[in-house]
């Protein structure tokens, strides 16, 4: 068996078209803005992407960044800024933060009316209370490209690896409401036996950081796999960084759905970005 490719490139370029059109519906054109502290090359990479990413939908860019040095009342100072923006219809912090600031305090002084990754404990909150809110942009781009691929999701066993905030956390509470009706395990650093939770999977999706960490051996045949880690492995002759997921290249020969890293899900997560944004402005644009 060779596992169909859930292209993500191909499925966020669809979605992006659809939001080009309401964007161009709006009376006013939306505006993203981004909070980006410090110098790590991926968090500059994806910053810049989501720009990009506006640009080709026709939404405004809002850019604050900060050195590696700045303080938690320097950020806290850009957070407020953007809060006050009518320019900024929603915005996100890059994560992670520098080490030494408080990503927690940070992340709660967020206007929730504006939180574009739906990371604000508000909005984490409406989402266990099945209250409308905007979706962290990860698992939900997981949940569109399964659908755009006829992946069952009503009762499938979902098995999660990793924790995060921004993915495998948030994976549970979207995967078990009623719309999507999914069984989620989530699997972390203390789960003993990783493998007897992925073999037994459906759907899994691995959100780690570890490169390589699932493999062939732990995937039921036709299982669908999402990748979601990224791992910069940098050539210490060359200094090139080469980029490794968390799912073994081999995988590919038992699962029957593969979303790829590059080229799966990371695409998705920055076209969930863009339907959060639109999605504030359309909401902001009724209620005015
Ligand atoms: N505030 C947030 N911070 C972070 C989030 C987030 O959703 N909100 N998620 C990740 C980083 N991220 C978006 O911010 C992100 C990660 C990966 C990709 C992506 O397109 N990846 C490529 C390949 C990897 C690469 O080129 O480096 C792919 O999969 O094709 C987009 C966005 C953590 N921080």
């Amino acid at each position: 068996m060779t596992a169909t490719i859930l292209d993500g490139k191909a499925t966020a370029t669809a979605i992006k078209d659809e939001l080009r059109a309401r964007v161009a519906a709006l009376p006013a054109p939306p505006g993203l803005g981004t909070i980006l502290v410090g110098d790590d090359p991926g968090s500059h990479a994806y910053v810049a992407g989501k720009h990009r990413d506006c640009a080709e939908v026709g939404i405004a860019s809002i850019r604050y960044d900060l050195p590696a040095t700045a303080t938690q009342q320097e950020v806290e100072a850009a957070v407020r800024a953007l809060n006050e923006d009518p320019a900024c219809t929603g915005y996100i912090v890059q994560l992670p933060l520098p080490a030494g600031l408080d990503e927690q305090r940070i992340l709660e002084l967020i206007d929730p009316d504006k939180d574009a990754d739906g990371l604000h404990p508000t909005n984490l909150g409406r989402l266990v209370l099945n209250i409308p809110a905007p979706l962290p942009c990860t698992p939900n781009g997981i949940v569109q490209l399964l659908r755009r691929h006829n992946v069952p999701i009503n009762g499938a066993e979902v098995t999660a690896i990793g924790r995060g905030t921004t993915a495998g956390r948030p994976l549970g509470l979207i995967f078990t409401r009623k719309s999507e009706n999914a069984t989620v395990t989530l699997c972390h650093t203390g789960t003993r036996d990783l493998a007897a939770h992925t073999r037994t999977a459906d759907i899994v999706i691995v959100a780690a950081g570890s490169a390589a960490l699932l493999t062939r051996d732990m995937v039921k045949p036709g299982a669908a796999v999402l990748d979601v880690g990224v791992t910069r492995i940098v050539d210490e002759t060359t200094g090139k960084a080469r980029l490794v997921g968390d799912v073994a290249p081999d995988v590919a020969e038992v699962a029957g759905y593969l979303a790829p890293m590059p080229g799966g899900v990371g695409p998705m997560t920055r076209a969930m970005l863009l339907a959060n944004v639109v999605d504030l402005a359309e909401r902001r644009s009724t209620n005015a």
